[in-house]
């Protein structure tokens, strides 16, 4: 930490557990031997960025992470490489997926969604203003630090946006109408999936989840959204919601009509305690 010029090796840091799988590495646990500062360790082989052709994403994904400074965005604190892997030293998060918290307790209350998507807005209009759209914020990419805090992580499908992007990406559930028709998107995707995560957080699943991936993309293109009538999602939710999903593209006057949202929900839902 603070030394990010450093030039870190293999033997500065004792490997820990493994923490999960991710798309192309192994992400585990490891303090730095020195500091016993702890963090975690990305492992990714190169033969698989050959086989991948993801040289150039992950090369992305690393100078990008490393520029941006954000509460909820996952710190990259430098990486080093050996003959055949590449390690990416990660600000470790001691609360774990947000996924499994969701799963836990099948959806989140109003305050604790609101919460997160604020923190979300903030960090994504963080990312926009350096020109970076994330492209693949979903639950997975979502961790928690040790009070809870949300942190984005996975920079691997984002981009240094200057010009409209085509490449398709990330799950179906989370893809805005343009991304599916596979257009040209910029930022608004990124807010686009605020909406659907917000759905996600308040009844459990994301709201065009289907049977097959053509459901999926026709409800979609439809913005075929319906909400059910348990858990009891208060009106304005309901209507920050909808506003999300279908306002896309108006991007500057939502996102501050979405942080006054949250904020007023977050209000609403502080006064209700
Ligand atoms: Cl990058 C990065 C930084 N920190 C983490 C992390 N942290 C973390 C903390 C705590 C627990 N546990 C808390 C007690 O209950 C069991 C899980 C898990 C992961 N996990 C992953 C990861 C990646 C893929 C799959 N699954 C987890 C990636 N991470």
């Amino acid at each position: 930490e603070g030394n990010s010029k450093r030039k870190w090796s293999l033997q500065d840091f004792e490997i820990g557990k493994p923490l999960g799988k991710g798309k192309f590495g192994r992400v585990y646990l490891a303090r730095e031997v020195k500091s016993k500062y702890i963090v975690a360790l990305k492992i990714i082989f190169k033969e698989h960025l050959e086989k991948y052709r993801i040289h150039h994403q992950l090369r992305r994904e690393m100078e990008i992470q490393t520029s941006l400074r954000h509460p909820n965005i996952l710190r990259l604190y430098g990486w080093f490489h050996d003959s055949e892997r590449i390690f990416l030293i990660l600000e470790y998060a001691y609360g774990g997926e947000l996924y499994n918290e969701l799963r836990k307790h099948g959806h989140f209350s109003e305050e604790q969604a609101a919460t997160y998507i604020a923190s979300l807005t903030t960090a994504l209009a963080y990312c926009h203003e350096k020109h970076v759209i994330h492209r693949d914020i979903k639950p997975e990419n979502l961790l928690l630090d040790h009070e809870g805090r949300l942190k984005i992580a996975d920079f691997g499908w984002s981009v240094q946006s200057r010009s409209k992007r085509h490449t398709m990406c990330g799950t179906l559930d989370y893809l805005a109408p343009e991304m599916v028709e596979n257009k040209a998107h910029d930022y608004a995707v990124d807010n686009w999936t605020l909406g659907i995560l917000c759905y996600e957080f308040l009844y459990g699943a994301p709201p065009f989840e289907s049977e097959s991936q053509s459901d999926t993309f026709k409800r979609i293109m439809k913005v075929d959204l319906s909400f059910p009538s348990s858990p009891n999602v208060s009106m304005e939710a309901r209507n920050l919601i909808s506003r999300v999903t279908i306002c896309i593209g108006y991007e500057k006057s939502w996102s501050n009509s979405i942080e006054a949202s949250c904020e007023g929900l977050l209000e609403k839902a502080l006064s209700s305690e």
